[in-house]
């Protein structure tokens, strides 16, 4: 498949403005984005002085050189002229990745990319607008990729929005269930289809996305093989449908974060969450320490991830050697709350390391 070849215009370049020019300038919507940016692109990254010159899509009052935060009413839909806000999400067309993308942004222009890495470079290199990225299933747990993704880059949390995923088994047509020896589809909708998957019989093979099993299917017109994916994948590569809701729980939602270059401001008008990466020194009871600083103001948390501190995994002390770890925590409260930031003051007192990944609206949609 071709390579995007997206040219940056320098006038958007350090303004924080939306990328109203890139998306005019793109050849195909459609083509995925790799991670192989041109150099050329690089270099273009560089120039201050004609975005000085030209002012910015917010007025030519704001100065240039602010980044101006997304506020809580930007959050969907469109850029403040009025174009379709360009959406990164990881996958091919019919990825439940892409469905998350139009719920969190109705009436966006879905960009598909690669791998996840791919999804939050286009957001930082101005290509795209917004990246929605999966961070966690109700059966399969957390995306750990994803994780790691939000510390090494320096995007902010803009949103969440929750999806219901519901797995269909896709064949080619005329395959029945009792012809199928293997099973395609990405890591997590096959870990989510556990119980089913091994009542067949099926030997899984692992992909990037669930719709691009569907199309790998469709493409190589498999006869031996099917793809755990979605409905809509079915339609866009014309497979037949030949299980429905093959997901251990009926109940399975998928949560996806909404990623953007700028913060929003939050507010306190609605339910806000926020989401940080800390780490601790060492030792008895840090931990529960850590997460008293909450609990003593009342602070629900809503989830936890610990993940190894991938720069300095082992840490040695008193001549024994531990694992480092980064813990991830999202709590119900927003950052204009006086509690929220007394809260966070209590835990840079011995945190070694803290780090507010965004504070932003809930998604209530599934509650
Ligand atoms: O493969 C897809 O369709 C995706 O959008 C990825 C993904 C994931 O990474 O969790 C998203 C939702 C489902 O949980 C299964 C897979």
């Amino acid at each position: 498949m071709a390579v995007h070849t997206v040219r940056l215009p320098a006038t958007h370049l350090h303004t924080g403005t939306t990328s109203r020019n890139i998306s005019k300038s793109n050849g195909n919507p459609n083509a995925i984005i790799r991670s192989s940016f041109r150099p050329s692109q690089r270099r273009r990254f560089t120039s201050l002085s004609a975005s000085l010159r030209e002012g910015n899509e917010h007025g030519k009052e704001d100065s240039p050189l602010l980044p101006k935060p997304l506020s809580s009413n930007q959050l969907a839909e469109t850029v403040s002229n009025g174009s379709r806000v360009r959406v990164a999400y990881q996958g091919v067309r019919g990825a439940y990745s892409e469905s998350a993308a139009e719920k969190a942004y109705p009436n966006c222009e879905a960009v598909p990319c690669e791998q996840f890495d791919t999804a939050f470079e286009a957001v930082e290199r101005w290509l795209v607008d917004r990246a929605v990225l999966p961070i966690e299933n109700s059966l399969g747990g957390s995306i750990h990729r994803n994780y790691d993704l939000l510390l090494r880059h320096n995007l902010h949390i803009v949103g969440e929005v929750k999806l219901a995923v519901r797995h269909c088994l896709l064949a080619n047509h005329g395959v029945t269930l009792d012809g199928l020896k293997r099973v395609l589809s990405h890591p997590q909708a096959l870990a989510q289809c556990e119980n089913t998957l091994t009542r067949l019989g099926l030997v899984r093979e692992a992909v990037d996305d669930t719709a691009g099993a569907a199309k790998l299917i469709a493409f190589e017109g498999l006869s031996d093989a099917a793809a755990v994916a979605s409905a809509k994948a079915a339609e866009i590569y014309g497979l037949n449908v030949v299980a429905e809701d093959i997901q251990d729980d009926s109940d399975n939602v998928t949560r996806f974060l909404m990623l953007a270059r700028e913060p929003i401001i939050p507010g306190t008008n609605r339910l806000f969450k926020t989401s940080i990466v800390f780490s601790l020194e060492e030792g008895p009871g840090m931990l529960f320490k850590a997460l008293a600083v909450f609990a003593l103001r009342q602070i629900n948390l809503t989830k936890m991830e610990s993940r190894p501190l991938r720069k300095n995994p082992l840490r040695a002390s008193g001549g024994l050697k531990y694992f480092d770890y980064l813990f991830y925590v999202d709590f119900e409260a927003s950052m204009a709350d006086e509690v929220a930031q007394n809260a966070l003051r209590h835990l840079e007192e011995f945190a070694t390391f803290l780090r507010v990944l965004g504070s932003y609206p809930v998604d209530t949609t599934m509650l």
